[in-house]
């Protein structure tokens, strides 16, 4: 009796696409014992609403306690214990001091049981399927343009002459200060590839760079430099960018919102910082929480529902590449097979 090639070939086909599934994945970061786990569940209710067809997982450091890392788990998280990476000795003075902890954010390139992963801040939320990014060309660092205004920038040279790679005509960079800085992408959501010589770079390269006011934001956009592609905003919505550069926002395609403005993260929102009161961010804030709150987004409530529907590819992405004079252009991308 001829085997049934019809479904052992089907079982392979579907072994096959699940590999190929499985090598891919969400990443976030948990430190500390603290209420950012609620972002990280919050964040893990957003990937299932939009049916991404990937997993999440979350590197923790030791300080996760048990309990934090069993609501991770209960909500279909993968669970990774990471060591702490820090910075060399310094007298540098953090744009904010617990940017420090950061830095462990290098540990996800040791990740290469998975060959590509987005990763994405714990106060970020997905309100649309982003899984096309992962069709995005290999060999490359892919992430949003930050912005230069806000006062944790103050004591930035950028800040100081008013200059911000949102609007490089408001104030031009002035020769004095040499060349004019690369695009400077923000490091709470980035597409990349784990590679263990990558991540040995990165580790022995920390370890000798002085430390500076963005932290393992500014180490990642140097080490990166060469291999940094810009993608559109509605990627990464860095919250001030609704009143730094709202000519940049467009507010109907937003996928991706970062909650990274002071006073914004939803789980200690209180509406009393500079800018909290506004509609809008009463809006995403409301729109953080629907999620959160949303029972029928447990993981424990959607076992066995289809599994990562998400968009099937064929999205055309529009991708930046760098041309002349700073201004970014727009290419598509492929669209996957
Ligand atoms: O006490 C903390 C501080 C930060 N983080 C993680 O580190 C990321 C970066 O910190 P944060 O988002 O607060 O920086 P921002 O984007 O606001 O500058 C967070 O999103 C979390 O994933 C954490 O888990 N616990
Ligand atoms: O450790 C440095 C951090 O730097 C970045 O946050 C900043 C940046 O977005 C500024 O532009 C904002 O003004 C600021 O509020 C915000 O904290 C990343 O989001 C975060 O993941 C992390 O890398
Ligand atoms: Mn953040």
């Amino acid at each position: 009796m001829a085997p049934n090639l019809t479904t052992s070939t089907k079982t392979t086909t579907s072994l096959v696409k699940q590999a190929s599934l499985s090598s891919r994945a969400y990443v976030t970061f948990l430190a500390g014992n603290g209420d950012y786990v609620k972002g990280v569940v919050g964040l893990a209710k957003g990937l299932r609403k939009v049916d991404s067809k990937y997993p999440l997982v979350v590197a923790i450091l030791p300080d996760v306690p048990e309990e934090h890392r069993k609501i991770l788990v209960s909500q279909g998280c993968i669970v990774k214990e990471i060591e702490p990476v820090y910075p060399p000795e310094n007298q540098t003075q953090f744009a904010m001091a617990y940017y420090v902890i950061n830095y462990s954010k290098l540990r996800i390139w040791e990740f290469v049981e998975y060959s590509k992963m987005i990763y994405l801040d714990g106060d970020i939320q997905v309100f649309e399927n982003i899984d096309h990014l992962f069709e995005l060309e290999d060999g490359y660092f892919y992430g949003v343009m930050d912005c230069f205004c806000e006062q944790t920038w103050s004591n930035s040279p950028q800040y100081k002459i008013g200059y911000c790679q949102q609007c490089p005509d408001r104030v031009q960079w002035p020769a004095e200060l040499g060349p004019k800085p690369p695009l400077y992408f923000n490091a709470g959501m980035f597409v990349f590839e784990p590679n263990l010589s990558t991540y040995h770079d990165l580790l022995t390269t920390v370890k000798v760079t002085t430390p500076t006011l963005f932290a393992e934001q500014d180490f990642l956009n140097m080490f990166f430099r060469d291999k940094y592609r810009p993608i559109p905003p509605i990627y990464n919505l860095v919250l001030a960018m609704l009143w730094r550069h709202p000519e940049n926002v467009e507010l109907d395609k937003l996928k991706v919102v970062h909650y990274c403005a002071a006073g914004s993260k939803p789980w200690r929102y209180t509406g009393k910082d500079a800018n909290m009161d506004r509609e809008d961010i009463k809006m995403l804030v409301k729109k953080w929480w629907d999620i959160y709150n949303d029972e029928s987004l447990d993981y424990k409530n959607t076992v066995g529902a289809a599994g990562g529907g998400g968009i099937e590819g064929g999205l055309q992405l529009p991708l930046a590449a760098l041309s002349e004079g700073g201004v970014v252009h727009y290419i598509s991308a492929p669209s996957a097979a």
